[in-house]
């Protein structure tokens, strides 16, 4: 007997990547799309699905998924925007709806899931690290939520080794010049017309430097991500953050 196809709801529909979600669902014989929705839409087309993905907005995207919960459907999320309040937040929400799952993934290209994960690996082995996060210029926030994340997983590894960061001797510096600091990993965020989203994680060692760079060329490279995450979601209830948690790598 063949199984019913999931019953998918997509939310940001006319933006940029949730336009190549609507088509992905679409192309997808396991998956049938029920609802296309953007800002100002009624959000009750969306009861009709089991999975809702939301490409939206940082600011929108904590109401959207109150919303969600509250309405028992399962969602997948690659807005980004999260912060260790927001995260904890949903794990309240989520306390209540034992049966809902919600996949929050800051980036769904398999290369980007295996650089953040190279870079943690490295981390161990080179106390000194710095991130440069490259995009396209209508991109809403800075520094990109990839980033951020790699810069959590290279500080946990570290914090895991017993390394301190790298020291360096810069003590007079233009405001800005280091870029941003998260958990004392330096990222530096670059906005041009043409990138679509790419990342280089800088190692630095005695005599040597190792780089990961990750490249999306095209929006379609999220899109075996984020179909693999709504299979997933369905049978995975609670808070999931990170794609590499349901890849088998
Ligand atoms: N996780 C990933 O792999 C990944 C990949 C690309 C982009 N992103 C993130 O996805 C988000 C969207 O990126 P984008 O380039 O598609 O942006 P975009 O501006 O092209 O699209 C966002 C869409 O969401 C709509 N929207 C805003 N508020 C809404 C609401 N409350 N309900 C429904 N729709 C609403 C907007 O009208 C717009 O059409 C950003 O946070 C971006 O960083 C994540
Ligand atoms: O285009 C964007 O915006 C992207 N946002 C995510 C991020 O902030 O890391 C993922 C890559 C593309």
């Amino acid at each position: 007997m063949t199984e019913s196809p999931i019953r998918v709801g997509v939310l940001g529909a006319r933006g940029r990547m949730g336009a190549t979600v609507v088509k992905a669902v679409e192309g997808a014989a396991d998956q049938e799309l029920v609802a296309a929705l953007d800002a100002g839409d009624d959000f009750a087309a969306l009861e009709k699905a089991q999975v809702v993905v939301d490409f939206t907005h940082p600011d929108a995207v904590m109401d959207n998924l109150r919303w969600l919960i509250a309405h028992d459907l399962h969602a997948v999320v690659g807005t980004t925007g999260f912060s260790e309040e927001r995260l904890a937040e949903l794990r309240g929400l989520l306390a209540d709806k034992p049966s809902v799952g919600v996949l929050i993934a800051p980036n769904f290209a398999l290369g980007a899931v295996l650089a953040m994960r190279f870079a943690a690996q490295a981390a161990k082995f080179y106390a000194s690290a710095e991130i440069i996060e490259l995009h396209h210029n209508r991109k809403a926030d800075a520094p990109s939520g990839t980033a951020a994340h790699t810069a959590r997983m290279i500080a946990a590894a570290r914090a895991e080794a017993g390394l301190a960061p790298g020291p360096d001797a810069t003590t007079s510096e233009m405001d800005g010049a280091r870029g941003a600091s998260v958990e004392d990993v330096h990222v530096h965020s670059v906005r041009l017309p043409g990138l679509v989203a790419h990342e280089e994680i800088l190692f630095g060692g005695e005599g040597e430097t190792l780089t990961i760079r990750h490249d999306s060329l095209d929006r379609t490279s999220f899109m075996p991500g984020v179909l693999l995450g709504v299979r997933s979601v369905v049978s995975r209830p609670g808070l999931t953050v990170g794609l590499e948690n349901v890849l088998d790598l």
